[in-house]
């Protein structure tokens, strides 16, 4: 029985430790102090907010502003005039040379009597109009003849026998197509050369124009790679009618560039391929080089169809000789000549042909895109006298 009762004892012992050991950390624990606000981790969103502030920067606080993209200008594709009849229409701006040709000219053959006084200054004014001294000779021998065996007295049959000797200087009979047309899937290409400023990028541009007004496909090369803004130039006027332009970078290879942009023809199958060259003179031996480089190269991929010099009637007969080194170093095939509104000495499209013996093609008549035309005798030498071209044939 006591050992009963040690048992119950040990066992209360135990239970009354264990509660013990239970209830007394519960009691050692202390409420924990709040942290303060300070030390409390603020929610990464709330970081990139800027505190308000009464004075804004208005540089870490406002948003960025919201550039619009620029409006996308559509550049509407101009429809260039028909070539048909313009030196027709262009006559006027003849009007310089008119005053030699028709006042002049016509006024003299008005006379009474036409004495050898008369005949000279008859001469006087075709030389002084640029005809030339060959040209002019032949010319007026030829109406002074006619003028005897028919007895021709009128004023108006001696308009029509000078208009006659005039389109005759001309000659009439020469081919002044421009080699223009695609053969076999492969476009034509047409090389313009010149001097300084004779008009060759203006004249690539109002050609590019007068082929597509006359229903091509174009593309420009721009291989006048010493003055940067030539190929802007050429890259504008092409734009206007929807022609791409193929250019290099500054000082790039001319001929590397005219290569490409005959590549780049072929490859999108357009009708023509027109290749402008740097200006240059004709005493330079390294540009003529280089300019007989891009034709050698160019004609890889084939012959040029047309190389094609612009002169600028306003230089006369300089212009000429310097004319004449270029037919050396290339095959120029065509003549425009530019600037005829400018000067009154139109009857140089009568030198230009008989000493280069190339013909005149185009005839630049002004700064505005569709004033250049296709050369034509009769229409011009109308333009000239300032006559009717019904009254001439009549
Ligand atoms: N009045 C008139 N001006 C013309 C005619 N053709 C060209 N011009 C002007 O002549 C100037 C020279 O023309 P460009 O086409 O730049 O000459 P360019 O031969 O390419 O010049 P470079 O590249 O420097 O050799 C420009 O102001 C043209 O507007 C024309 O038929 N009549």
């Amino acid at each position: 029985m006591k050992e009963y009762l040690l048992v119950v004892l040990a066992l209360l012992g135990v239970l009354i430790l264990g509660g013990l050991s239970l209830v007394v950390p519960r009691l050692r624990r202390r409420p924990q102090p709040p942290l303060p606000e300070t030390e409390v981790e603020a929610r990464p969103e709330e970081a990139v907010e800027a505190p308000p502030s009464e004075v804004s920067t208005g540089i870490l606080v406002e948003p960025p502003p919201v550039v619009e993209a620029p409006p996308v200008v559509e550049v509407p594709i101009e429809v260039p005039e028909p070539t048909a009849g313009r030196l027709v229409r262009l006559r006027s701006r003849l009007s310089r040379s008119q005053n030699v040709f028709g006042k002049g000219l016509l006024g003299l053959l008005s006379r009474d009597h036409l004495d050898e006084d008369t005949w000279e200054e008859i001469e006087d004014s075709l030389i002084t109009a640029d005809v030339g001294v060959e040209s002019t000779r032949e010319i007026v021998d030829r109406l002074r003849e006619r003028t005897r065996v028919l007895g021709t007295r009128s004023a108006t049959e001696l308009r029509s026998l000078l208009a006659a000797e005039l389109v005759n200087a001309l000659d009439p009979t020469l081919d002044r197509s421009l080699k223009t047309a695609p053969k076999d899937g492969v476009p034509a290409v047409v090389l313009v050369v010149g001097v300084n400023g004779a008009g060759k990028t203006t004249t690539c541009g109002k050609i590019a124009r007068v082929l597509i007004a006359d229903g091509r496909t174009v593309l420009l090369g721009a291989a006048d790679t010493f003055r940067a803004a030539a190929a802007d130039q050429l890259e504008t006027w092409g734009s206007r009618v929807g022609a791409e332009t193929v250019r290099g970078p500054e000082a790039a290879d001319p001929a590397s560039v005219a290569f490409d942009a005959v590549k780049r023809g072929i490859d999108t199958v357009v009708d023509t391929v027109l290749i402008d060259t740097a200006g240059r003179l004709q005493n330079k031996v390294g540009l003529m080089d280089e300019l007989g480089k891009v034709k050698r190269v160019v004609e890889k991929h084939g012959p040029i169809d047309e190389t094609l010099l612009i002169l600028d009637a306003t230089t006369g007969q300089n212009g000429l000789e310097q004319a004449r080194v270029f037919t050396e170093v290339v095959n120029v095939t065509g003549v425009a000549l530019t600037k005829l509104d400018g000067t009154a000495k139109g009857g140089i499209v009568i030198s230009v042909q008989r000493k280069l013996g190339i013909p005149v093609k185009l005839v630049g008549l002004g700064e505005g895109p569709d004033d250049l035309a296709p050369f034509e005798p009769a229409q011009f030498v109308d333009a000239l006298l300032g006559t009717e071209p019904l009254a001439r044939d009549a």
